[in-house]
C-alpha cells in the first residue's frame, strides 16, 4: 500500500511542490519525541564515536541545507554501539533551521521546535558496499540528531559560520581541510533512538534515529548567518535558505526508546 502524507501540508509544502507518496511509509521521520512515551531500555549501550578530523573534505551548499562532507572510503571517522549492530561511516553533517528563532529543528520534543538541528549521517560500510546501497535498506544508516538551542557563542561552530559566505549560493563547495565534528556533540550521554526515514527525497526507511536529549548552545549571530544562505544559484532571483525542515510525520507503530531513565 502507498501512503499520501497525513497532513496536506507536507504534500504542499514549498519544498515538495507535487504530492508525495511514499510507498509503504510506516517508518517516516521525522517526529515528535513525546518524552513520557519513550520506553527507558537498559540493553541499549553507551554510544561511541570516534572521528578522524583529517576525513573532512569540503562544506557545500546543495540547495537544500550546507554539507560537510568526509572521506568514507575507510573506516576513519566512526560510530558504534548504542542501538546499532554494526559500525557505522561518517559520511557528511547538515543543519535544518528556521527563519525564526521559534522554530526550525525536525524532530520536536513534547511538541517543542528546536531553532535548528543537526544530522551526522553514517552508513552501514560493514554490511553494504556503497552508501547509495545503503541509503535503500533498513539498517543502511544512522542519523545522530543535535539540537540547537539559542544561547552561548559555540566556538566549534564558529568555523563553519566563517565559511558560509563562501558557499552562499546553490552549488558552490570550498575546501574545508580539518573539522572535528565532535565538538558540535553535547557532552551528556543520553539520546532517544527509533527507526524512521531520510527526511529529505528519496524518503527512504533506512535510518537508525539516534536523538541526543541535550540540545548545544549557539548565539544568534551564528544563527543568522545559516539564515544567510541561499537555496538559489548564482544569477537566479535570490530565496533565503530557511525553514528547510520537513513537517512532523505520523509515530504509526513505532516506540521511541530511551538509553536513560
Ligand atoms: N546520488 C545519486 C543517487 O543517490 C541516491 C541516494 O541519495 C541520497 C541523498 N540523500 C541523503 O544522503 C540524505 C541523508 C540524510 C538525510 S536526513 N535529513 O534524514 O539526515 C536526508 C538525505
Ligand atoms: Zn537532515
Amino acid at each position: 500500500a502507498t501512503c499520501t502524507p497525513k497532513n496536506r501540508n507536507d504534500a504542499l509544502h514549498p519544498l515538495w511542490q507535487s504530492p508525495l507518496t511514499i510507498p509503504g511509509g510506516t517508518r517516516q521521520s521525522p517526529i515528535n519525541i513525546q518524552w513520557r512515551d519513550s520506553v527507558y531500555d537498559p540493553v541499549l549501550k553507551p554510544l561511541k564515536i570516534s572521528y578522524d578530523p583529517a576525513t573532512c573534505l569540503h562544506i557545500w551548499n546543495n540547495g537544500y541545507s550546507f554539507l560537510v562532507e568526509f572521506d568514507d572510503s575507510a573506516d576513519r571517522s566512526i560510530i558504534v554501539g548504542g542501538p546499532l549492530e554494526n559500525q557505522y561511516r561518517l559520511k557528511q553533517f547538515h543543519f535544518h533551521w528556521g527563519a525564526i528563532n521559534e522554530w526550525g529543528s525536525e524532530h520536536t520534543v513534547d511538541s517543542k521546535f528546536y531553532p535548528a538541528e543537526l544530522h551526522l549521517v553514517h552508513w552501514n560500510a560493514v554490511v553494504y558496499p556503497t552508501f547509495e546501497e545503503a541509503v535503500m535498506e533498513g539498517d543502511g544508516l544512522a542519523v545522530i540528531g543535535v539540537f540547537l538551542k539559542l544561547g552561548a557563542h559555540h566556538e566549534g561552530l564558529q568555523t563553519l559560520v566563517d565559511a558560509l559566505p563562501a558557499i552562499k549560493h546553490k552549488d558552490t563547495v570550498i575546501e574545508f581541510d580539518v573539522f572535528d565534528p565532535s565538538c558540535l556533540l553535547p557532552p551528556c550521554p543520553d539520546y532517544w533512538t527509533y527507526a524512521g526515514s531520510l527526511t529529505t527525497p528519496p524518503l527512504t526507511e533506512s535510518v537508525t534515529w539516534i536523538i541526543k536529549k541535550q540540545p548545544i548552545e549557539v548565539d544568534e549571530n551564528q544563527l543568522e548567518a545559516f539564515r544567510m544562505l541561499l537555496f538559489t544559484s548564482d544569477g537566479e532571483e535570490e530565496k533565503r535558505m530557511v525553514d528547510n525542515f520537513r513537517p512532523l510525520q505520523p509515530l504509526m507503530n513505532r516506540t521511541v526508546r530511551s538509553s536513560f531513565q
